[in-house]
């Protein structure tokens, strides 16, 4: 019987330049996608997270020359509004994640979401699509292995553990890269065919 999905010749090229980013996503991936990753610190608009990320995927997909996927995440403080949001890379890289927790001294609401937005791109010709994951906690005094970005300041609800402290497995089932990844890999599955390269 003729599949009527779409053949998707070339590997799905990954830009990031972030090590653990790109370290979780294998984890999260295993073979069921095939794609290589490049390692390229993407310019990042100012503006709302979604329209971020597919800005991300345009200048990737022109940069590739083929289907890209990109992501971007933001962490966002209810009692702020949503910020830090996507800029959260700048605060933490001066102040830390123990700078990130003070922010809120002054606010009784703790509460704050991880939001990460993958687009994919299949090419320079192509308007990306977005998937969007999302995971629910509160910010605390820093805890836990200080590696990647705020994990140390990040709980997530339903759980007495950063993000830090929860063995890599653990986050990867309810991050929110994770939730970001089950959308991306359903869209992928259905609508595509992956083909060996010729
Ligand atoms: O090249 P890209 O993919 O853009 O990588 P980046 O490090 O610039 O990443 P972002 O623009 O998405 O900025 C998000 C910030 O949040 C951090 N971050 C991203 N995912 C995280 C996670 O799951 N846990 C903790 N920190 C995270 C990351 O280190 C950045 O400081
Ligand atoms: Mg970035």
């Amino acid at each position: 019987m003729a599949s009527n999905k779409l053949p998707l010749v070339k590997p799905i090229t990954f830009v990031t330049g972030n090590a653990k980013k790109l370290e979780e996503v294998k984890m999260i991936l295993g073979q069921s996608i095939p794609f290589q990753a490049v390692k390229f610190d993407l310019p990042e608009l100012q503006g709302e997270p979604e329209e971020i990320s597919k800005e991300k995927a345009r200048i990737a997909a022109r940069e590739v020359g083929g289907p890209v996927l990109v992501e971007d995440t933001c962490l966002c403080f209810n009692a702020l509004k949503g910020l830090p949001g996507p800029y959260v890379k700048w605060f933490l890289q001066k102040t830390g994640p123990e700078g990130l927790n003070n922010m809120l001294a002054a606010y009784e609401d703790k509460t704050a979401y991880a939001l990460c937005i993958f687009s994919l791109s299949l090419g320079p010709d192509h308007e990306p699509t977005s998937f969007e994951g999302r995971t629910e906690g509160k910010i605390v005094p820093a805890r836990g292995p200080n590696d990647f970005g705020w994990d140390p300041v990040f709980q997530p609800h339903g759980y007495n553990l950063t993000y830090a402290e929860m063995p890599k497995e653990e986050k990867n089932k309810i991050s929110h890269r994770r939730r970001a990844l089950d959308k991306l890999r359903e869209h992928l599955c259905t609508q595509y065919s992956f083909m060996d390269q010729p």
